[in-house]
């Protein structure tokens, strides 16, 4: 059974995403793309060599009926509509992230699943999916340092286009840990607050950069995020645990170690597209698979909306100064399944 997909914005990682599913995985064929900017879509059809037909509107596409799935790549703003209207079609949809850019914005379409009856939303949250990550999780899981206490976490980008904007530190860089740290602790959070240290000179005049994201979990976990989105020297993701007898790492990326001309290197990578490039594989690859056994299990429209609900309090942290409760509503016996 091949799943027929159609993919909403054709940019950085709509494209990638389509070659993936052309070029890598199984069961899954582009038949429709769009984009707002048709050229776009027209190059990446042609770059790709799909045999896909390009829409000049994503609803007109998601109504297609050779369409059985959507991939929304969009930009962020963007996403919450579609998803609404995937539902309504009753067509499973990945959306990457955020899922919406409020809480709000979440809510509406855990509402919308939930009304449907049936799971078709998956958020690309594709952390969970990284081998270093998952064996984070086992050791905290398995007791091997006690109890979590404290996690420090980086997320470093090497530059940032002029249209990123202050916000988008929590609402398109943190939301990451944001997600994958509720994962990694099974905890919620409870606090946030946003400090800024001294601004780098280079960054763009309106941009405060870097930042410091300081959150307390429900269980007392306290975590330090820094988010450096013009450090220059790579696209860096580290993650420290604390626990009550031992301290684990996020394991580096794989890299060769090079003895050459009086020096010990190692390269630093600097596109985040390699950085998870199997965790995105196997995302897409569950979801495909879930399609054909009528069950997607990646992460939820709750998942996105809990990590949602974070950045709203992180954002109103930015703006406030202050420490902001994170406020959730109560979890729908759904999303329990
Ligand atoms: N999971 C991850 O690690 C990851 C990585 C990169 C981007 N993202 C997310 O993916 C989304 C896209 O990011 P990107 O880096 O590919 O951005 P991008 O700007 O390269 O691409 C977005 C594309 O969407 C198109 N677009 C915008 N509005 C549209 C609309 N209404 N209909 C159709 N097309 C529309 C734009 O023209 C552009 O080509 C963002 O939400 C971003 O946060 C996730
Ligand atoms: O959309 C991208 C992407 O999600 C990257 O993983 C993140 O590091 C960037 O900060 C963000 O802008």
């Amino acid at each position: 059974m091949t799943i027929r997909i159609g993919v909403i914005g054709t940019g950085a990682i709509g494209e990638d995403h389509a070659r993936r599913i052309t070029h890598v995985l199984s069961g899954g064929h582009i038949v429709a793309v769009t984009d707002v900017n048709r050229s776009q879509a027209e190059a990446v059809v042609a770059r790709l060599g799909l045999d896909a037909r390009v829409y000049d509107d994503g609803h007109e596409l998601i109504k297609a009926a050779d369409v059985d799935a959507l991939l929304v790549t969009s930009w962020g703003p963007t996403h919450e509509e579609f998803v609404l209207a995937a539902i309504k079609a009753g067509k499973y949809v990945f959306c990457e992230k955020p899922l919406a850019t409020t809480a709000q914005g979440c809510l509406n379409i855990v509402n919308a699943e939930v009304a449907a009856g049936q799971r078709l939303v998956q958020i690309g949250f594709m952390r969970p999916y990284d081998r270093g990550y998952q064996l984070l999780k086992q050791a905290i899981d398995d007791n091997q340092i006690g109890e979590p206490l404290m996690v420090h976490c980086a997320h470093r980008n090497p530059t940032v286009p002029e249209s990123y904007i202050t916000s988008m530190a929590i609402v398109d860089t943190a939301i990451h840990e944001l997600d994958v740290l509720r994962w990694l602790l099974n905890d919620d959070y409870k606090t946030v607050q946003v400090v800024y240290p001294r601004r780098t000179r280079n960054r763009f005049e309106h941009l405060a950069d870097p930042q410091v994201v300081l959150i307390e979990t429900h269980k007392g976990v306290r975590i330090d995020l820094e988010i450096f989105v013009n450090c220059q020297y790579g696209y860096d993701i580290q993650c420290s645990v604390v626990g009550e007898t031992g301290i684990i790492n996020l394991p580096e990326p794989q890299s060769l170690l090079v003895r050459s001309d009086a020096r010990l290197s190692t390269a630093i990578l600097t596109d985040w597209k390699q950085r998870f490039i199997d965790a995105y594989d196997i995302e897409l690859q569950n979801f495909i698979n879930g399609i054909a056994q009528g069950r997607i299990e990646g992460p939820t429209a709750w998942d996105g909306y809990a990590a949602a609900v974070a950045a709203d309090a992180c954002v109103k942290a930015q703006e406030s100064g202050q420490i902001e409760a994170v406020v959730m509503a109560e979890r729908p016996a759904f999303y329990n399944q």
